[in-house]
C-alpha cells in the first residue's frame, strides 16, 4: 500500500497499491489488443503514459466528481468549473478487476444519454473504459456498500 492518508477523504476514500509486474502485464495486454481501435476512435496516437495505479475501494470507499487533468472549482458546494493542472493527461484508461461488490458504480457527472438518463456504469470484471481526461468527462464513483472494488487506472499523453 502506498497511501491513503494524504488524500482528503471527503473527496476520495481509496487505497492506492503498488503496481506489480503481473498487473502491468495484464493491463498492457488489454491495451495492446485495443490500441489501434482507441487511436482510431479518438483520432490520436497513444504516446507515453503514467505507470498504472491500482485502486482499492473498501466498504465506504468512494470518489467524488472530478476530472483527471484538473482540480475542481467549487462554489456553494457545487462544481462550477475545472482548473487544468495536469495538462499532459489526455486520455484515461480504466480496467475493472472485479464485480463482486455492491455500489461502486461510475457516473460521468456531466453527461446524459439522448433520453436524458444519467450515464452510470456498473463495473464488470475485465471491462475497460477509455475517455478524455478533461472536465466534460468528469466522473465519480459511488460508495461501495458491500465488498471491495478494484480497478487499474492509467493516463496517457497523446498527439
Ligand atoms: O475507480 C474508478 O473507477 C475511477 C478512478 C478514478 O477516477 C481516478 O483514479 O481518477
Ligand atoms: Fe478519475
Amino acid at each position: 500500500m502506498i497511501s491513503n492518508n494524504n488524500l482528503n477523504e471527503s473527496i476520495r476514500k481509496t487505497i492506492l497499491h503498488n503496481p506489480t509486474d503481473k498487473l502491468r502485464e495484464l493491463f498492457h495486454k488489454r491495451i495492446n489488443k485495443y490500441k489501434n481501435d482507441i487511436e482510431k476512435f479518438f483520432g490520436v496516437s497513444l504516446l507515453k503514459g503514467t505507470d498504472i495505479q491500482i485502486l482499492e475501494y473498501k466498504e465506504g470507499g468512494h470518489y467524488n466528481c472530478h476530472a483527471d487533468n484538473a482540480s475542481v472549482i467549487m462554489k456553494n458546494n457545487h462544481i462550477v468549473g475545472y482548473k487544468v493542472v495536469r495538462s499532459e493527461r489526455k486520455l484515461t484508461t480504466l480496467l475493472f478487476l472485479n464485480e463482486d461488490f455492491l455500489g461502486g458504480e461510475i457516473e460521468f457527472c456531466h453527461l446524459r444519454y439522448y433520453n436524458n438518463k444519467r450515464v452510470i456504469l456498473k463495473p464488470k470484471i475485465g471491462m475497460m473504459i477509455v475517455f478524455p481526461s478533461h472536465g466534460l468527462f468528469a466522473h465519480k464513483v459511488f460508495e461501495v456498500k458491500k465488498g471491495k472494488r478494484f480497478a487499474i487506472v492509467k493516463w496517457w499523453d497523446v498527439i
